[in-house]
């Protein structure tokens, strides 16, 4: 049976409403780092802590403009990728790319937030079917390596987000090159994902000009360890409330 938004909790249903402004909001930030092009990428977020006890994740509208996005038009779906009766028109369909994020959620439970782009310097790798070597602090500061490549697959079913798990759960990247399609990305929250969408973008971007005009050298492994240690556990302001 269809969940009915209005028929749940009012708590849940106040933080469903919350995870919808913030995920029309993190849309914004696609075009603004040039991550996008026309509606070409999508971020979604799973809802924590309701009472219902039901999951579910919420997503953006399949090929509605940025600009046209807001918390009233975001689409709720379940973790099988099914929306639920969420107040928006029934004619509003998710995402293409649901049921890849529906896949992630069910099968990685550390992961809160999916990001999808066709961002140009990683989609060129995508082509490519080459993953990124680490050859920047940048990506093992946020990548803990290479940025991996998944499998080619059709959109619409399991087989995306099935290439996507199986290839993140043998890497600590927070992106995945889909072969010859494009970056996918997670994070504890969807601001998580965005920023590894940005920064795979960048990292792409730099190792590209750097093989133009020469052999870039691999940063070696404890290396990678150390830096990677360093700023997942003390970069930024790691809970100073100031
Ligand atoms: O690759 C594709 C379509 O082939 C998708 O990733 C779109 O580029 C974004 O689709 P919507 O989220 O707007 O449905």
């Amino acid at each position: 049976m269809t969940i009915r938004l209005a028929g749940l909790p009012e708590a849940d249903q106040d933080r469903i409403g919350r995870t919808r402004a913030s995920v029309a909001a993190l849309h914004a930030e696609l075009p603004r780092n040039e991550l996008v092009v026309w509606t070409a990428g999508n971020v979604s977020e799973k809802v924590p802590e309701l009472t219902s006890g039901h999951q579910l994740f919420v997503i953006k509208p399949s090929g509605v403009s940025y600009d046209e996005l807001s918390a009233e038009n975001m689409v709720v779906c379940t973790l099988d990728g099914q929306k639920i009766d969420d107040g928006t028109a029934d004619s509003l369909t998710p995402s293409s790319d649901t049921a890849a994020h529906a896949y992630v959620y069910r099968h990685m439970d550390h992961v809160g937030g999916v990001v999808h782009t066709h961002s140009t310097f990683a989609t060129a790798w995508a082509a490519r079917a080459e993953p990124i070597p680490c050859v920047l602090t940048m990506m093992a500061d946020e990548f803990g390596g290479d940025v991996p490549v998944g499998p080619f697959a059709l959109i619409g079913d399991d087989s995306i987000g099935q290439g996507i798990v199986e290839t993140l759960r043998e890497s600590r990247s927070k992106a995945v090159l889909m072969e010859r399609h494009g970056p996918f990305t997670i994070g504890a929250d969807a601001k998580a994902a965005v920023k590894a969408a940005v920064m795979c973008e960048e990292v792409a971007r730099t190792v590209h000009y750097a093989r133009a005009y020469g052999d870039p050298v691999r940063i070696d492994q404890a290396q990678i360890d150390s830096l990677y240690a360093r700023y997942q556990n003390v970069y930024g302001q790691k809970g100073n409330t100031a």
